[in-house]
């Protein structure tokens, strides 16, 4: 089975308006609401490209019963720890450029750390477990380091899609995939990422380290996969970019989907990258026919 991990949920609501102007009225044209939180992303889009996968983590009061009333809906299972304090609100506001106001996150007693950590420790090695987002404060610093300890105790497959202290911890374990963006990668190495050359040359110090696929995303720059035998670049189709959120968990979403489905890494790392394109050239996470219809514009290069 495959597992999604979202510590962090939201709902995400999500305003457009014709410019924003900070200290002053502005009025949205437009508003949506949907269930946020990377790992939720994941399973959202994953489901629409014929993926199945439970999704775990907190939530709670009625701005959490949302997040699972949409997954019932959009028939995503789920087994959440009710926190018995609101899920947040993340504000995203599109005027002529993006901005975000994410919420902190809930009080996580111990009971209920370890009741995830029970979760986890009842993985075996059949399944994946894609942990994604933000830890929140009233978590030990090193859950995820925690949690990449369970899965390789069990020998559940590990994903994960974070940055700064977690994505250095996780990176000590032998993880299955990391997503980083170019900057994640750039500032876990202390570096300027800035080439796809460059981006492979670090990409391949993770996979030194035991992760075995990195896909490093370089926003409409393209991106970039390595393992131990190939580093592969990949151009992103060209298009008016919407909503860039949910765009890096659509990227983890595809080649995750690809491998489950049978297909080959390159065609998974396309298929990733078709999926990060389709889902921020759109309003909502994407739909399988415009992953799909947008292959054919993306071109994989080897670079080594
Ligand atoms: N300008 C663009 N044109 C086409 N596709 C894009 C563009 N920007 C982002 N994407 C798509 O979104 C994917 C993820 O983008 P990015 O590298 O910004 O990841 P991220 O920072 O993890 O994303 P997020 O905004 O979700 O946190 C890219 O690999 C690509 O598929
Ligand atoms: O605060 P975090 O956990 O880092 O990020 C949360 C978030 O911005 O990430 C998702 C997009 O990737 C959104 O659905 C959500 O609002």
């Amino acid at each position: 089975m495959i597992y999604t991990c979202t510590l962090n949920p939201s709902i995400d609501y999500v305003m457009t308006l014709e410019t924003f102007q900070a200290g002053g009225l502005n009025r949205a044209k437009r508003a949506f609401y949907y269930p946020g939180g990377k790992g939720i992303n994941v399973s959202r889009v994953m489901r629409r490209l014929g993926v199945n996968t439970t999704a775990l983590g907190y939530i709670g009061e009625f701005t959490g019963r949302f997040i699972t009333d949409f997954l019932d809906e959009e028939s995503i299972s789920h087994q959440f720890i009710d926190t018995g304090q609101y899920t947040r609100i993340n504000v995203k506001l599109k005027g002529n450029e993006e901005s975000e106001i994410n919420g902190p996150g809930p009080e996580i007693n111990f009971d209920q750390q370890e009741k995830l950590v029970e979760q986890i420790r009842s993985l075996s090695s059949d399944d994946v477990l894609i942990l994604a987002g933000s830890v929140p404060s009233s978590l030990p610093e090193n859950f995820y380091m925690k949690i990449a300890q369970l899965c390789t105790e069990s020998g559940a497959k590990l994903v994960a899609d974070t940055s700064g202290k977690a994505l250095e911890q996780v990176a000590r374990y032998p993880v299955l995939l990391l997503k980083p963006n170019h900057h994640e990668l750039g500032e876990l190495f202390n570096t300027v990422i800035d080439t796809k050359e460059k981006a492979a040359e670090y990409a391949a110090r993770l996979v030194e380290k035991g992760t075995r696929h990195v896909i490093v995303s370089m926003g409409g720059e393209g991106a970039v996969y390595v393992d131990k035998e190939q580093q592969l670049f990949a151009n992103v189709p060209k298009g008016k970019v919407k909503n860039s959120v949910g765009a890096g968990d659509s990227v983890v979403s595809g080649f995750i989907a690809g491998l489950t489905l049978g297909k080959t890494i390159e065609e998974s790392f396309k298929y990733g990258v078709a999926a990060g394109s389709a889902t921020a050239f759109q309003d909502d996470l994407c739909e399988k026919r415009d992953v799909v219809q947008l292959l054919e514009e993306i071109k994989i290069s080897s670079l080594n």
